[in-house]
């Protein structure tokens, strides 16, 4: 059974550094439950209060139960001894980590980073592992969080990565489960929040990096966003890094410092990284790259690398050239896992990501296009991608921008249209409490009006309605930024929304 002792919490937090004092000092004293959220105290529990706390919530967690505290604060208010130390999501993060008994020790774990691909590459690689193992492969991702085989095993996520104790919590979950293997995705912020500290991983993934994530609740600057992303290298035994990023020797860089180069693999699609006159380990090249069939070439070119033997022609699922990368570091990361290539062909040529380029096609009216991205570096993808597919109509896009966060994104929007699109239907994305008029004002500000024709429809049902039956043969309409979200973000709230996928999915029947 879960628990730890004060003790043990004493010796860890003055490990690192982190205690200030403690009002309590039986060492024996063992705590049977851990939470950071009062509504969910029961029996006796050792309580964190962190964030945007009020000292009504620990009064809360007191009446149901917690007999201490940890804090970066005394509360006088309340008759609990505390343990107050300097950084509680630090704190958080080893105790919670201590209290399931390290599940990590028992569950080798490969953690994805980039602003870009993070959750595709995680169901490539599961859907590679599953077969290796018996599908006995837990997913930490921005869509699902599976920790077991039991249909209640699998539940949506609210977090690209959760919160420290939720995290560890859902870890021991899968251990107990059986589960062999974790693949995760890990936000910058997850690093900014201190929600993985400590945590290591067997394997990490620096995907790619891109302007995203900056504003007033998220990253102050880009150097802080690369900052925290790179963390994930500097905690990961194995580093994959993709030589066709940009900052790749700041990249590479990070890696070296805790990782012999031995244990770094580079992938890319030329011999080599010319900012670092270094070969890849592993080059690859589009055999096909079409919406009907999407196939890489795939070489190792260095010693450590073809030892993973796993050179070879791979049919991918999901078409996209910048799928391709995708799927090379789920090649290289379930090989590194004991994967063959006969798994990571089936893995690969069988992987659906609800949401990521789901293709509807009708007879009347054009193509459509169901799509996750939601800044400029995924919508500048998936445009180029469908240009280079050469279609006869025009390029129309739906979409919207994030209140409240990513504030930046609707300068790349903007852009993305500008270079592509012949016609935008701007509308709301998860305003939070922003007017999503403005929002789309401001994406607006940065589409050039002479050459793209622009319409404000603010509900996005009616949005994708409009764009879809105005349609034509021929044409391509992108509809982007939520795939199968089934909310939005308002003031706080997440009012129920039917999803892009599924209104599109009911508006093609028949078209
Ligand atoms: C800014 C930020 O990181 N906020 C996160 C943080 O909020 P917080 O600690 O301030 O929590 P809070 O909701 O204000 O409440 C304060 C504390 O009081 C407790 N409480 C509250 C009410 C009560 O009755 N009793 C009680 O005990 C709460 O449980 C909490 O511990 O902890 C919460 C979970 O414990 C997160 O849900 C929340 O994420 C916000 C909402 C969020 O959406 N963050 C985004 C930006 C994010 O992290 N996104 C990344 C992906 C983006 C990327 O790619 O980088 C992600 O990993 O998902
Ligand atoms: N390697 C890539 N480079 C650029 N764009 C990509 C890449 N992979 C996916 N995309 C685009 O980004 C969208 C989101 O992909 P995915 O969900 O895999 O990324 P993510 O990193 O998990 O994103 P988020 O942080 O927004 O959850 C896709 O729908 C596609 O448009």
């Amino acid at each position: 059974m879960a628990q730890v002792t004060l003790d043990e919490i004493l010796v860890i937090l003055k490990e690192h550094d982190l205690l200030v004092n403690s009002q309590l000092n039986n060492l024996r004293l063992s705590f049977k439950q851990i939470a950071y959220n009062s509504k969910l105290v029961s029996g006796k529990c050792l309580f964190f209060c962190k964030g945007n706390f009020k000292a009504d919530y620990l009064v809360d967690a007191q009446n149901r139960g917690a007999i201490a505290y940890v804090a970066e604060q005394l509360y006088d208010q309340v008759a609990l001894p505390g343990i107050i130390v300097t950084n509680i999501q630090k704190a958080m993060s080893l105790l919670s980590a201590a209290f399931f008994g390290y599940p990590q020790n028992s569950l080798p774990t490969i953690a994805f980073t980039g602003t870009k691909g993070k959750t595709t590459s995680a169901y490539f690689t599961k859907a590679i592992l599953d077969r290796t193992y018996r599908r006995r492969v837990a997913l930490f991702s921005t869509i699902n969080t599976i920790v077991g085989l039991n249909p209640a095993d699998s539940v949506k996520s609210n977090l690209t990565t959760p919160e420290s104790l939720d995290l560890f919590t859902n870890m021991a979950a899968a251990v107990h489960n059986g589960m062999s293997h974790l693949i995760m995705e890990v936000s910058s912020q997850a690093y900014k929040k201190n929600r993985v500290y400590g945590l290591h991983y067997n394997v990490g993934v620096f995907l790619n990096i891109s302007p995203d994530h900056i504003g007033r609740n998220e990253h102050p600057t880009f150097a802080d966003y690369l900052h925290c992303k790179e963390q994930l290298l500097v905690n990961s035994t194995i580093c994959i890094l993709n030589a066709d990023g940009t900052h790749i020797s700041d990249i590479y860089y990070a890696a070296k410092a805790t990782t012999q180069p031995e244990n770094i693999f580079i992938y890319g699609r030329e011999a080599k990284v010319a900012e670092l006159g270094i070969p890849v380990d592993f080059q690859y090249e589009s055999v096909a790259d079409s919406l009907a069939e999407n196939k890489i070439k795939l070489v190792a070119n260095t010693e450590h690398a073809k030892r993973l033997a796993i050179d070879g022609t791979y049919e991918i699922s999901i078409p996209g050239d910048y799928n391709e990368g995708n799927a090379v570091t789920a090649a290289i990361t379930s090989a590194l896992m004991n994967a063959s290539s006969e798994d990571i062909a089936y893995g690969l040529a069988h992987t659906h990501v609800p949401g990521r380029m789901e293709i509807y096609p009708t007879k009347a009216h054009g193509t459509i296009y169901v799509d996750y991205a939601h800044n400029y570096g995924s919508l500048h993808s998936v445009l180029n991608f469908l240009e280079a597919q050469k279609p006869t109509g025009k390029t129309v896009v739906v979409t919207g921008s994030t209140g409240d966060k990513g504030v930046d994104r609707r300068e790349g929007l903007g852009k993305a249209i500008n270079e592509f699109a012949d016609e935008a239907f701007l509308t709301t994305d998860d305003p939070a409490t922003e007017d999503p008029q403005t929002i789309a004002a401001e994406i607006a500000e940065h589409i050039d009006q002479r050459k793209v024709k622009v319409v404000y429809i603010a509900d996005r049902k009616a949005a994708i309605t409009k764009a879809v039956f105005q349609s034509a043969p021929g044409d391509v309409v992108l509809v982007a930024g939520k795939g199968h979200d089934a909310f939005q973000k308002i003031d706080g709230q997440n009012v129920p929304y039917e999803g892009d996928a599924a209104i599109v999915a009911n508006l093609v029947k028949g078209l």
